[in-house]
């Protein structure tokens, strides 16, 4: 079809008075019960021009035809000719109303703008209004502003560890950005780290201690890393600061992870007597060759953000005095691309691992609910909790 320019189509509704002059009600444009006064005429016509997202050719053609029919009356001018494609198109939608009765255009014009008004218009048209708060929680903040939605560990004073809450928090996040407007979703840390992993008192403070932590682990885990498997969008870190465990195995399943140059990376797994997670077994060996996988997941080798770039895990690697305003940039111009293409794109790329990645992620979650209960980690645990051990130091006694 011709392409009709969103600025043609708002010049198809005559300026007229102000859609704020007019009271709640009736500047309220609701599916209508009664026939549209030519009031509510007016008041859509200026409601179509506060629009703030192109509502695509065919409602621009269907806009254009109703308004021509509810003033003019039936199309009885000459068809433009082949070459003129935007006329034509005009001419087409105008003439397909055929003797539809003035009264009952106007009404219909009423009632498409309505369905287009701003409630209904972030819902199907994929607005991107100023940064809107979208989830209620505390240690996870997620808001979504031009197009992007962000997922923000936001626990600064314990370095954004994961507790069994957030690991919820997430998931939900995850579902709802999957079908919310945004083109792109973006993970980052509050503060000074990006995320210390798993919050190691999840396994301390349950009611039930380590068996019942262990069980409830490994479901909470399999789903977790599964809405990641899943997630349809594209999908990027942008890593702040130094990443742990888990925040760093899940890298293996975004499309970009974006670092500051004072980010690292580290897996402590064997110091912690556990085993890798979120099908980093898997993705990490494909990612860095086995070698260097085996570096990073055996022995607990920190990776600067440069050579986690050079060994393909980081997709670049910005000074910490641009990061935040360099990323954010590139990330809302990203966010502008056609977003069904970049689904279409995403699912193509992942089609073929989907299935592999999932059982992969079962057996690490198997694996990892042994470990948990293994002396080797309740030790590494509890050497955390009682302050005898830090990540990468050997344990005392
Ligand atoms: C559903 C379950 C799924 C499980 C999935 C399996 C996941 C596995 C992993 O993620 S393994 C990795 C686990 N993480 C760690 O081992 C990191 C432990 N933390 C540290 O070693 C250090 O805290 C540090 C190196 C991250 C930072 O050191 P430092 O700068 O010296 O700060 P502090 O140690 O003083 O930390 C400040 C504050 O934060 C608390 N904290 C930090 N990380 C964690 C954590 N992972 N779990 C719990 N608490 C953490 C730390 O205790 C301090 O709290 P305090 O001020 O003492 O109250």
């Amino acid at each position: 079809m011709a392409a009709v320019t969103w600025r043609q189509a708002r010049c198809w509704c005559p300026s007229l008075l102000q859609v704020f002059r007019f009271p709640v009600a009736q500047v309220h444009l609701g599916r209508p019960t009664m026939r549209a006064s030519q009031q509510d005429f007016e008041n859509a016509m200026n409601q179509v021009k506060l629009l703030k997202q192109d509502p695509g050719n065919q409602v621009k053609l269907k806009l254009y035809a109703l308004y021509k029919q509810a003033t003019d009356g039936p199309c009885n001018v000459p068809k433009p000719g082949v070459f003129d494609l935007v006329n034509k198109a005009k001419w087409e939608a105008w003439n397909a109303l055929g003797s539809l009765p003035k009264e009952t255009a106007r009404q219909n014009y009423v009632d498409l703008v309505s369905s287009l008004s701003p409630s209904s218009e972030a819902s199907s048209q994929g607005t991107h209004g100023a940064d809107e708060k979208v989830q209620e929680s505390k240690d996870i903040v997620v808001s979504s502003e031009d197009g992007i939605t962000k997922i923000m560990f936001n626990r600064p004073t314990k370095k954004n560890a994961i507790t069994f809450q957030m690991y919820q928090d997430i998931m939900l996040a995850l579902k709802n950005a999957s079908t919310d407007n945004s083109a792109i979703t973006v993970f980052t840390g509050a503060g000074d780290y990006y995320c210390s992993g798993n919050d190691l008192t999840n396994f301390t403070s349950a009611a039930g201690g380590m068996e019942e932590a262990a069980s409830k682990g490994a479901v909470v885990l399999r789903e977790f890393v599964n809405s990641f498997i899943d997630f349809p969008k594209p999908l990027v870190a942008v890593v702040n600061g130094p990443a742990v465990g888990i925040s760093v195995t899940l890298l293996g399943l975004f499309d970009a992870v974006y670092a500051s140059d004072k980010a690292t990376f580290h897996t402590p797994f064997s110091h912690l007597g556990q085993s890798p997670e979120a099908c980093s077994s898997y993705t990490f060996p494909r990612i860095m060759g086995s070698a260097k996988a085996a570096e990073v997941l055996l022995f607990g080798k920190k990776l600067t953000a440069r050579e986690a770039c050079a060994h393909g895990l980081v997709s670049e690697v910005f000074p910490e005095s641009t990061f935040e305003k360099e990323v954010w940039t590139r990330l809302r111009a990203y966010a502008k691309l056609p977003p069904n293409s970049m689904r279409i794109s995403k699912e193509l790329i992942r089609k073929n691992e989907k299935e592999k990645l999932h059982e992969v992620n079962a057996e690490e979650c198997t694996t990892l609910k042994a470990r948990w209960l293994s002396d080797e980690c309740i030790n590494a645990i509890m050497n955390f909790v009682s302050r005898k051990a830090k990540l990468g130091r050997p344990q005392s006694s």
